[in-house]
C-alpha cells in the first residue's frame, strides 16, 4: 500500500488527514463531549461542508465500505443510515459516492435517517428515506466515543425491522467503553470492541486517534501533544488493537 513520506500511514488516510486540518475540523483546546468526559481535542464532521472536503470524507467512507465488501463478500447492504444530525449528510453523500465507484453493484443502495423528534404532519414519523424493514443496515457516522450514539441508532433500526450488518464511522477515538463511575482508572474494553463483540458485525473506520497522533508528530505543539498523549492514557482501552 503506497505511504506518505513523513508518516508510515497509507496515502489515503494522510490525505483525508490534510483534508481534516485544512478544514480545520481537528481542533485543540478543551472540550465537554457528549459522553462528560473533558478532551483536549474535536473532530467536528459538520466542517465538511464544501463541495470538496464533503467529497473528500464520503469517497473515504465508500472506500472503506467496498474494501469491506471485497474482502467479505458476506458484508452486503441495502441502506446506509446516518443518525442526526451529523450522520445525514455523511450517508447521504456516500451513497452517492459509491453510485460513482460501481453503480451496477451500487447503484440501488439508498440512504435513511431519523428525525430527532418524530413529524406528526404530512408523511409523519420518525424515518427519512428508505424504511428499514428488513433491509441489511450499515450506520454510517462521524465519531464513537462512548458509544451512545451508535447503540440509540441500533435500537432505532432494531425497532424498524432493520438488520443491522455493519458500522462505519470516520473517527474511532479509542476509548474505553463508559461506565458508572468513568473516570475510575479501570482499565476496560474499547467501546467498538464491545459494540464489534455484541453484535458480532465488522465496525470500521477511516482515522483512529492513533492516526492522528503518528500524523501529528513534530507538527502539533508540544503542549497539545502532552495532553492528548495524557487524555489517551486516561481513557485507553484495555483491548488490544
Ligand atoms: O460515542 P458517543 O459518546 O455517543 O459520542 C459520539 C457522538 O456524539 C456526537 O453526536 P451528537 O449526539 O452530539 O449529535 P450531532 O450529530 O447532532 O452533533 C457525535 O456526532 C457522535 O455521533
Ligand atoms: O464524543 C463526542 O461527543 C464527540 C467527540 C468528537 O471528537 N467529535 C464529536 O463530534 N463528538
Amino acid at each position: 500500500m503506497m505511504t506518505d513520506h513523513q508518516s508510515s500511514l497509507p496515502r489515503y488516510k494522510t490525505t483525508f488527514l490534510e483534508d481534516c486540518v485544512s478544514a480545520g475540523a481537528l481542533k485543540f483546546g478543551t472540550f465537554t463531549l457528549k459522553s462528560k468526559r473533558i478532551s483536549p481535542y474535536f473532530f467536528n464532521a459538520g466542517l465538511f461542508h464544501r463541495a470538496r472536503l464533503l467529497r473528500s470524507i464520503t469517497s473515504a467512507y465508500a472506500h472503506t465500505l467496498v474494501a469491506q465488501a471485497e474482502s467479505d463478500p458476506s458484508f452486503q447492504f441495502d441502506v446506509l443510515f446516518g443518525p442526526a444530525y451529523k450522520g445525514i449528510p455523511l450517508a447521504s453523500s456516500t451513497v452517492d459516492k459509491l453510485a460513482d465507484i460501481d453503480l451496477v453493484k451500487y447503484g440501488d443502495v439508498s440512504y435513511s435517517f431519523n428525525r430527532k423528534e418524530a413529524k406528526t404532519h404530512g408523511e409523519g414519523g420518525h424515518i427519512v428515506g428508505a424504511p428499514l424493514d428488513g433491509q441489511r443496515i450499515v450506520i454510517v457516522d462521524d465519531v464513537m466515543t462512548a458509544g451512545t450514539a451508535i447503540r440509540e441508532a441500533i435500537e432505532i433500526i432494531e425497532k424498524e425491522g432493520g438488520i443491522l450488518v455493519g458500522i462505519i464511522v470516520a473517527f474511532d477515538r479509542m476509548e474505553k467503553a463508559p461506565s458508572v463511575t468513568d473516570d475510575d482508572g479501570t482499565s476496560r474494553p474499547s467501546t467498538i470492541g464491545e459494540i464489534r463483540k455484541q453484535y458480532g458485525i465488522p465496525v470500521l473506520s477511516i482515522l483512529t486517534l492513533n492516526d492522528v497522533i503518528e500524523y501529528l508528530k513534530g507538527m502539533g505543539t508540544e503542549d497539545d501533544m502532552k495532553r492528548l498523549m495524557e487524555y489517551r492514557e486516561k481513557y485507553k482501552a484495555s483491548d488490544k488493537e
